[in-house]
């Protein structure tokens, strides 16, 4: 694991875009299609505002999530309506989208249809990992309902997940994100990288981040 300290965010931002194009590349050169999976939440978009303008062929490239609410993308809270706004423009735009929310559906049976949709698309090439200052990551929150099934090694790609004070989400099991090709987390603040620091020696379930630190690369900004 590596911990990158950056001056602010804005040079974070930059510096981590540049590194995930460079990934995103490598992985074109090798392979005709990458995946690219990110969070949403607050932390990454002036990330997906540098990215989305790199020079790769994203027409070879798609795009999901860690994790989604179970919200139309009509709603604030969807981080499908995000990525639509800060990373699926400009030269990304042309990137296929893999959506993890599934109008119509009930998010246990939206799962199961996302498990059958992206087990062709892996394993991720990159992927960018969020966290809270709960040390959860993606939609893996200590104490939530389904969170020992999605730290199982035989866990399938996505899994409903319902936590406190949360709406119902659905969540990339740990073992699909602990085996991405590339992995990075971006974290901001003093409490994150305090509780970052006490989860690496954290059992996953009361700290899911731990549960995805092999080759990790830790971005992080005051
Ligand atoms: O749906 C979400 O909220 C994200 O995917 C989630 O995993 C996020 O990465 C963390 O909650 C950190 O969020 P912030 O970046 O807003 O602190």
């Amino acid at each position: 694991m590596k911990f990158e300290e950056y001056h602010d965010r804005d040079m974070l931002a930059i510096d981590v875009a540049n590194v995930m194009a460079g990934r995103l590349e490598n992985a074109l050169f090798t392979h005709e299609r990458a995946t690219l999976v990110v969070p949403g939440g607050t932390s990454p978009g002036p990330i997906f505002d540098v990215l989305s303008g790199a020079r790769l062929d994203w027409s070879r490239v798609d795009v999901t999530l860690t994790d989604e609410r179970w919200v139309d993308e009509s709603s604030d809270r969807s981080n499908g309506a995000l990525l639509r706004r800060h990373l699926l423009v400009d030269r990304a735009a042309v990137a296929t989208f893999k959506p993890l929310y599934r109008a119509g559906m009930d998010v246990d049976a939206g799962a199961l249809d996302v498990s059958a949709a992206l087990a062709d698309h892996l394993p991720i090439s990159v992927l960018l990992l969020g966290m809270g200052a709960d040390m959860h990551t993606a939609s893996l929150f200590p104490g939530a309902d389904g969170l020992d099934d999605a730290l199982a090694a035989d866990a399938p790609v996505a899994l409903p997940i319902h936590a406190e004070g949360q709406e119902p989400r659905i969540s990339l099991s740990a073992h699909v994100l602990d085996s991405a090709m590339s992995k990075h987390l971006v974290i901001f603040g003093a409490e994150k990288r305090a509780a970052f620091e006490r989860a690496v020696d954290m059992d996953p379930r009361n700290a899911p981040i731990a549960a995805v630190l092999e080759d990790l690369t830790v971005h992080w900004a005051e």
